[in-house]
């Protein structure tokens, strides 16, 4: 049995792989980010037929002795941990620094010290900026808008130099926006759907008109497992987007038709990002993903959206707590 360390196993993708990962029979060693809270995340609201199968290790990536520890006997490494938000990563570029460059760092050196298989490195369709072309292929520039994306570029890169320099066998994924259940509430999508099943119908909104390549989790957790089962892409960058482009104001409109209510939008300032910082254009080409890893979206087009949107409503009106107060937290 193939043994996978999976890093930020934790969060939003990483959960949803945690389960897929056991329900194809990997053995799994969770690496979930220790806090005093003493809460693993969302593995902790996971079957416990699924949680019996997997090891748990609590640490932290800026941690190398630990991780090297977590990484020992391992056949391959799903490298998510990383600080995400972008609008927090304004206030705090020095932790994104340490996280996601210093973090992948360890990862890989790690990974070619134990003689790892296969290491599968997380990237982000934010490091392409604002689009110069659509759909954005892997051959496009990047360009980074915010601290958070400058530090997925850093980190890409060094991912890629292991794989040149010493042979260590990296594939760097690079999701579009992913959304579905147990997504942070701090994301577009969920904001949309709190604010709703909370009872508003004046939404508030950043901006309304950038666009997206919105992925359901399912088919995200479908390609990092397509690069991992085939061992495929290994020194290349693979995008897995779902090829449909649409805007923010139509996401909520579209939303707000599938929760069978009208809304208005307002603009809520606090909620803008700097002009220039802000990504206005993101439409993924995922032909490559389709060539090298054989994987294509099951969520794709408008359809697909209204499905995948369809699963993420059910699941946060039913967390209502969550999405009560939820409504009218955001990030810094
Ligand atoms: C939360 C929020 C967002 N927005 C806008 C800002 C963006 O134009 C768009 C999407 O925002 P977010 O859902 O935060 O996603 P985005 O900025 O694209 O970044 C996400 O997607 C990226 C992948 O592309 C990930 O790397 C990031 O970690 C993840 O946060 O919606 C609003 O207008 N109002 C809001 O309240």
């Amino acid at each position: 049995m193939q043994k996978v360390l999976l890093t930020g196993a934790g969060g939003f993708i990483g959960s949803h792989l945690a389960e897929e990962l056991v329900r194809r029979q990997f053995g799994v060693r969770a690496f979930v980010h220790y806090n005093s809270m003493g809460s693993y995340g969302w593995l902790d609201t996971l079957p416990a037929d699924v949680l019996d199968k997997i090891d748990v290790f609590a640490g932290n990536v800026c941690d190398p002795n630990g991780l090297r520890t977590a990484m020992k006997g391992c056949d391959a490494v799903l490298h998510l941990a990383a600080l995400i938000a972008i609008p927090y990563s304004y206030h705090s570029p020095d932790t994104y620094l340490d996280t996601n460059i210093r973090g992948t760092l360890n990862v890989l050196q790690a990974a070619r010290d134990l003689d790892v298989g296969h290491v599968v490195h997380t990237s982000t369709s934010e490091v392409y900026g604002t689009a110069q072309f659509v759909p954005i292929t892997e051959e496009h520039p990047l360009q980074g808008q915010s601290p958070y994306s400058a530090t997925k570029i850093g980190a890409d890169q060094i991912a890629l130099s292991f794989e040149k320099s010493f042979g260590t066998p990296v594939t760097v994924v690079r999701p579009f926006n992913t959304y579905g259940p147990r997504q942070s509430t701090r994301a577009v999508i969920p904001t949309i759907i709190t604010q709703i099943a909370a009872g508003r119908r004046r939404i508030k909104l950043g901006s309304v008109h950038p666009t997206r390549d919105f992925n359901y989790v399912g088919d995200t957790v479908g390609g990092f497992l397509a690069a991992l089962e085939k061992r495929a892409g290994i020194g290349e960058v693979v995008n897995i987007g779902s090829g449909f482009e649409i805007s923010i104001g139509d996401t909520a409109q579209l939303i707000a038709g599938l929760m069978g209510v009208e809304i208005e939008i307002e603009q809520d300032d606090v909620r803008v990002r700097p002009d220039r910082s802000e990504v206005e254009r993101l439409w993924a080409s995922n032909a490559k993903a389709q060539k090298l890893l054989g994987w294509s979206p099951r969520f794709g087009g408008v359809d697909g959206l209204r499905k995948g949107l369809e699963q993420t409503i059910a699941w946060f009106t039913k967390q209502e707590n969550l999405s009560r107060y939820r409504a009218n937290a955001y990030t810094l």
